[in-house]
């Protein structure tokens, strides 16, 4: 029998799922492994950095004391390259070839230019010309004090926030675990790649959208599996998707078709959040919690699928990492025709530029549910509300810029 289905809000359902409480962890890996992980205390430095003064320059240390008086000739004591120390104090002018980043004698001040110096006639002795506009030595402590933050809480870990890390000799980083993701995509039509193309048969191309959006969005990809529209089938693979991920995405067979299997799983879960969203293309979009569980279950549509992704998915998978969503709602001005009607808000999939004045947004090619040729060139979505009547050119429109575009 027909359930009616009561529409939700895009903003109410992105509420409904922005209040639902989600598995957040915290786990230590290896700095090596932590590129683009969320780091979830902030990181103190464990000692002053650098730690031992060091040269800027190839050239002379010497004494601030016997820096006067030039040219002048200066006794070598010793030579320290990089990685080597040297105990000994310098004596009145006397001083040490030094290496640039060699650690510096304690009682040297200054370290002179190979190029502001001359041989003497003497080996052991250099000729320094001109006394050095500064001390070219990086003291201990210049970049950060013990203790000082060197990466702040809830913030994305970059290769420059490894080497900052590596550099004050840290190995392994506390970061937010990233959200364990089972990915169930239906549909007795589907193929795989390696299958022969054959008439009713469709080459399942949500499972890799799908996939490769939840690890774009830092979500580990646990299982990706196809399945026939069958009932035990789904709800066995359901449950134990349930019970080893912290969200599961479903794709397809959330409509109210004979094989529609997700529908009626989310009228019979623990929790219907949604069944039915006032926009097009994604109206299906389901969400439902099973087993303290969240099911995310989008249409087999594609356009209906990446549209639904960005707008509810993404927000979630950045949300269990404390990290901003990346799909970042703004406005912008819609600069070409657009002159269809709907009773439901319809989101498009636009292309976005900007200009003095802010953002222009024009409609990527097709705004169907079932078409998905814009999916590579699509920079933003942007939202056409419900109206009876055609949207004004240079109306503005709320819009969604898209990450990694
Ligand atoms: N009587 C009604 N029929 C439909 C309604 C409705 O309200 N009443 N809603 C329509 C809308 S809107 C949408 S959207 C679709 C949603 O259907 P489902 O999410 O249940 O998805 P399916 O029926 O399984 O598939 C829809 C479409 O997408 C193709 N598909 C499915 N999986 C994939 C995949 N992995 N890769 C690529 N393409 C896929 C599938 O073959 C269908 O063509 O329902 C409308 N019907
Ligand atoms: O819900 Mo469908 O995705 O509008 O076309």
């Amino acid at each position: 029998m027909l359930t009616r289905r009561k529409p939700v809000s895009i903003t109410n359902a992105q509420k409904m799922l922005t209040d639902l409480p989600l598995r957040s962890e915290v786990e230590e890996i290896p700095v090596s492994k932590a590129n683009h992980r969320i780091v979830a205390q902030d990181i103190l430095a464990p000692f002053d950095y650098p730690h031992f003064r060091r040269s800027g320059y190839d050239g002379y240390a010497i004494r601030s004391e016997d820096d006067h008086d030039y040219p002048k000739i200066f006794k070598v004591v010793g030579n320290i390259p990089a990685g080597a120390t040297f105990d000994q104090p310098l004596g009145k002018n006397e001083t040490t070839r030094i290496m640039t980043g060699a650690f510096v004698p304690d009682n040297a001040g200054k370290v002179i230019m190979l190029e502001q110096t001359r041989e003497a006639a003497d080996p052991q002795h250099i000729k320094i010309m001109v006394p050095a506009n500064h001390s070219n030595i990086t003291e201990k402590g210049t970049e950060f004090a013990a203790n000082d933050v060197l990466i702040k809480a809830n913030t994305e870990l970059n290769p420059g926030g490894l080497a900052i890390l590596t550099a004050l000799g840290i190995q392994t980083v506390p970061v937010y675990r990233q959200p364990k993701i089972a990915i169930i995509t239906t549909g007795t039509e589907l193929i795989r790649p390696n299958e022969k193309r054959r008439p009713g048969k469709i080459y399942n191309s949500n499972g890799i959208l799908i996939e490769n959006l939840v690890k774009e969005h830092g979500g580990v990809v646990t299982e990706n599996r196809q399945l026939v529209d069958d009932a035990n089938l789904l709800k066995t693979t359901l449950k134990s998707a349930i019970a080893q991920n912290d969200i599961v995405i479903t794709d397809g067979g959330v409509s109210v078709g004979d094989y529609d299997f997700l529908a009626v799983a989310a009228l019979k879960s623990d929790k219907l959040l949604f069944n039915k969203l006032r926009m097009r293309p994604g109206s299906v979009t389901t969400a439902f919690v099973q087993d303290q569980t969240l099911v995310m279950a989008l249409s087999g549509n594609p356009g209906a699928c990446f549209t639904a992704f960005y707008l509810y998915v993404e927000p979630l998978l950045s949300r269990f990492v404390h990290r901003p969503s990346r799909v970042v709602e703004t406005t912008a001005t819609l600069v070409a025709p657009y002159h269809k009607t709907n009773g439901f808000d319809r989101i498009l999939r636009g292309t976005i530029t900007q200009n003095d004045h802010g953002y222009e947004v024009v409609p990527n090619g097709s705004d169907k549910s079932g078409d998905l040729g814009n999916l590579q060139t699509t920079t933003c979505l942007f939202e056409i509300p419900h109206s009876n009547t055609p949207i004004a050119l240079n109306t503005e429109v709320k819009t969604w810029l898209l990450p990694f575009k």
